[in-house]
This record gives C-alpha cells, structure tokens and sequence, in this order.
C-alpha cells in the first residue's frame, strides 16, 4: 500500500483555475517529481504548452473527455508510468473542465494493474467564485465536480464580493459538506493541502454513487458544448487581431465559456499567450519561441451556439 505512487486528480469547470494550481505546485520548492497528465477538449493542444517547467514530463491526451473516449488513453499512460515507477514521486491528472470526476476516479479501482501500482489520493476541484453558481444550474458536469471533490480550492475571489462569496461557499456547502474548502487568489493554497492528502474516501463516494465499483457507467455529454479550434500557419497581424478578440469575447462572451490560444505577432520573439472565460480576457507575451521551432499561430473557442464559420474565417483573416 504504502509505495503506491499517489495520484491527485484536478478538476474544476472550464477556466475555474486547474492549470493555475497546476503550474504552482510545479514550480514550488518541493524537491518533488511529478508527472503530469493533462486532458483538453478541443482538437489543438493547448494546455499543455501552457504547463511551466519544461522538466516535468506532461503526457497529453487530446481529442476527447477524459471520462469517456480517452479512458484507454489514461490506463496505457498510467501502464507506461508505473514501469519507470522511482523515476518520480506522484502523478497529477489535470482533467478537462467538461470531465465527470467519477469514471476517472473509478480507473483506479477497476483497472488492476492500475490498482496495483497507483492509489487515488484526491480530488482536487478547483471553483470559479464568480461562475460556479450559474454553471451549478446549467452544467452537470460542475455539480459532479463539487459533489466528487476531497479538497475544494475556491478560486478568484478578488472577482466577487464578500456577500457574493459567502453565498456560492453556502451552495458548495449544500452538495458537499465534507471536503476542506480553501478560498484563494490564483489559486494560492499550501500545497501540503492539497497533495499527499490521503483524502479519497471510497465508502463516501459509494454513497453518492452506488454503483462507482461497476463496469458500464454512462456520462451523457451537454450536447450542445462545441469546441473550435483554428490555426494559422505563421504570424497573425496585432492590429487587427486584437480589435478582433476583444470584439468577439465582448459579442459572444456569454456563449463562450473557454478560449485559449498561442499566437505568433512579426518582430516578436516571444509567444503572445490568451486565455479568456466568458467576457474576461487576459492576455500577455511570454516564454520565447524555441530556435527551428515554426511560429503558427492557434486558439480554441469552447462554448455554446458558437458560429464556427465567423470564428474561423475571423482569425483566418488575422493573419500577417
Ligand atoms: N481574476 C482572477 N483570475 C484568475 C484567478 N485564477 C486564475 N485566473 C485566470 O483565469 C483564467 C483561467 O485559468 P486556468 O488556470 O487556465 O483555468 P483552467 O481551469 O485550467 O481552464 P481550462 O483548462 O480551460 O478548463 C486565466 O486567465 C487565469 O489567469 C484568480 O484568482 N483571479
């Protein structure tokens, strides 16, 4: 039991702040190795070139959920992991924002080989203070996520106020009274909260979810949730990508829940870097493009009744 190599799964909704808690663990102080496994929704990774510390090793599944599609995936990168087991110290699995917790955390149980070498030592969800209470009506897949959590890390609560906050505490508080919550800023918390837990509470999910230990569990997909995703291939135009972008998260932004993209500007030897949730847009210049490596610019839109063709063609037309 004990040279288990513990697993901590991330989940959270879309943009609630996973790869922000990701990339503190990964740069802290910890004298750790960890490998990581990162699952996105939309066709062109993403995430993971978003994951700091090019030393650790991420493994990317793309293409699919993490709780359905790309179960196999996960099992044969688990395999893969615990034949170097001593090469590192844990494994994070960073799921998408659209990932029912549940078949994920099952992998652990019902897979032998997995069960044998890893155990599942928490779910971590991370909650968007200033979203989480519209998306608990709209989104099963956050409900699961709370409903699942060990440790909650209610995240961005400089974008609510205290009245605000205490009230989406209050509605967490209603689905799962168990899990020790955190209220951060970027996700600031002690790492020893959230790692090395020994949190995962198997009778307690039984509970919740009385057939957890059998095969042929369903999770039905909001149907409507597209993703996006466009490439050019070479350096987009800032004078006219950036009225663009701010225009269309400003029009579209409450049918776009996610979007996220690298860009190549000309004369700029680092990588602009966006991300946005609904109307909220962040973007900045970092981390420089590598020597050979080819400047295209990608973003990715994830939303609902999003109108594929005018996305595309508007960030076509960006080019440079
Ligand atoms: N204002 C504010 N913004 C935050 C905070 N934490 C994270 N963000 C921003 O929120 C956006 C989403 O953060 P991510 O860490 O990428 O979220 P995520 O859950 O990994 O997103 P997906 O993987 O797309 O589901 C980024 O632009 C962050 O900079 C916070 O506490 N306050």
């Amino acid at each position: 039991m004990t040279d288990k190599i513990p697993v901590t799964v991330l989940t959270g909704y879309l943009g609630a702040g996973k790869t922000t808690l990701l990339n503190r663990i990964l740069t802290e102080p910890h004298g750790k190795k960890y490998a990581v496994i990162v699952n996105e929704f939309g066709e062109i990774g993403i995430d993971n070139e978003l994951v700091v510390g090019a030393d650790e090793e991420v493994f990317e599944m793309n293409n699919g959920c993490i709780c359905c599609t790309v179960r196999g995936d996960l099992i044969r990168i688990l395999d893969g992991l615990m034949k170097r087991k001593g090469k590192f110290d844990a494994i994070i699995v960073e799921t998408t924002g659209l990932a029912d917790p549940a078949p994920v955390a099952q992998t652990f149980f019902m897979d032998q080989d997995v069960a044998d070498a890893a155990r599942l030592d928490a779910v971590v969800t991370v909650a968007d203070a200033k979203w989480l209470s519209d998306r608990l009506k709209d989104a099963p897949e956050a409900k699961n996520q709370i409903a699942f959590a060990d440790v909650i890390v209610l995240n961005k609560i400089d974008l609510v106020t205290p009245e605000e906050l205490d009230a989406v505490e209050a509605r967490i508080r209603a689905i799962n009274p168990y899990a020790r919550l955190h209220r951060t800023q970027n996700c600031a918390v002690p790492l020893a909260e959230v790692l090395d837990r020994k949190a995962f509470d198997l009778d307690r999910i039984i509970e919740l979810e009385p057939d957890f230990l059998e095969e042929g569990h369903h999770h039905h997909h909001d149907e409507e949730m597209q993703s996006v995703s466009v490439k050019v291939d070479g350096e987009v135009d800032p004078e006219k990508f950036m009225p663009w972008i701010s225009n269309l998260t400003q029009v579209q932004g409450p049918n776009i829940l996610r979007c996220k993209g690298i860009v190549a500007f000309p004369n700029e030897p680092r990588r602009f870097v966006f991300q946005g949730v609904h109307m909220i847009l962040d973007g900045d210049v970092q981390g420089e493009w590598k020597p050979g490596e080819k400047r295209d610019s990608k973003v990715v839109f994830i939303g609902r009744d999003l109108d594929e063709k005018a996305i595309r063609e508007g960030f076509l037309a960006c080019a440079a």
